[in-house]
């Protein structure tokens, strides 16, 4: 997300801000002639069809907003450390388009309103940037200065811990390999106490 709060890697593609089926149809089918199949033989009839199904359903962050995501937000004058733990991640490189797996933990102090939002939309903004073309360390950023944005909390801590495909099943081939990123920001930034605190009970079991 940009200083002025326009969120510069959202759709830009020739598409619009739409997923394009048929040209995404066209493209997988292009695709397997490239790899020397028959796109016609029965088994791989629909499989454009099904492929194109999945991009839509795994670049769907791409479409959506992180404010509407973000839109329930209730006054609890809470202000202690508020964590979500181990939330699923699938995510897609954007290098090879293969997948990055994991967990992502996310936790906030709430600001001075004592603003909080509803712990499913703290999944919600991962699953959102997640569903996008991503390298990791930008995924573990934008959630973070999408809740520093909507919120205004005295600070935030993202973790992500994922597994790369394209280093497992190709290239490097090292299978189970892991790659940690962290964004923090405000008091988690400033405070080591706060930080330190924050990362025992990610890493607590
Ligand atoms: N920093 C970062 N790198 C990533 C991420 N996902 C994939 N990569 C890396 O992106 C790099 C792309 O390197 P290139 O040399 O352009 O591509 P390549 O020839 O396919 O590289 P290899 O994977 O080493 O075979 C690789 O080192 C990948 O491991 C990510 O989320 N963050
Ligand atoms: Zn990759």
């Amino acid at each position: 997300m940009g200083g002025d709060g326009v969120d510069e890697f959202a759709p830009r593609t020739p598409a619009g801000r739409h997923f394009d089926q048929p040209r995404a149809e066209a493209a997988v089918r292009e695709l397997l002639i490239a790899v020397g199949e028959d796109p016609d033989r029965e088994g791989l009839q629909r499989t454009p069809t099904r492929v194109a199904n999945a991009y839509r359903e795994m670049f769907a962050g791409l479409y959506t907003d992180p404010s509407e995501v973000l839109a329930t937000v209730f006054e609890e004058n809470h202000d202690e450390l508020v964590l979500v733990k181990d939330i699923p991640m699938y995510s897609t490189c954007e290098h090879h388009l293969v997948s990055f797996h994991g967990v992502a933990h996310v936790g906030y102090i709430p600001g001075e309103s004592g603003q909080v939002t509803g712990l499913s939309k703290l999944a919600r903004v991962v699953d959102l940037y997640a569903k996008r073309p991503q390298v990791q360390e930008r995924l573990t950023s934008q959630i973070a200065d999408a809740i520093v944005k909507r919120l205004d909390p005295r600070g935030v801590i993202v973790v992500i811990e994922a597994e790369h495909l394209c280093m497992a099943m190709r290239g490097i081939r090292k299978p189970g390999a892991k790659t940690t990123t962290s964004a923090v920001r405000g008091l988690f930034k400033t405070s080591a106490v706060s930080r330190g605190e924050a990362l025992d009970l990610i890493s607590r079991t």
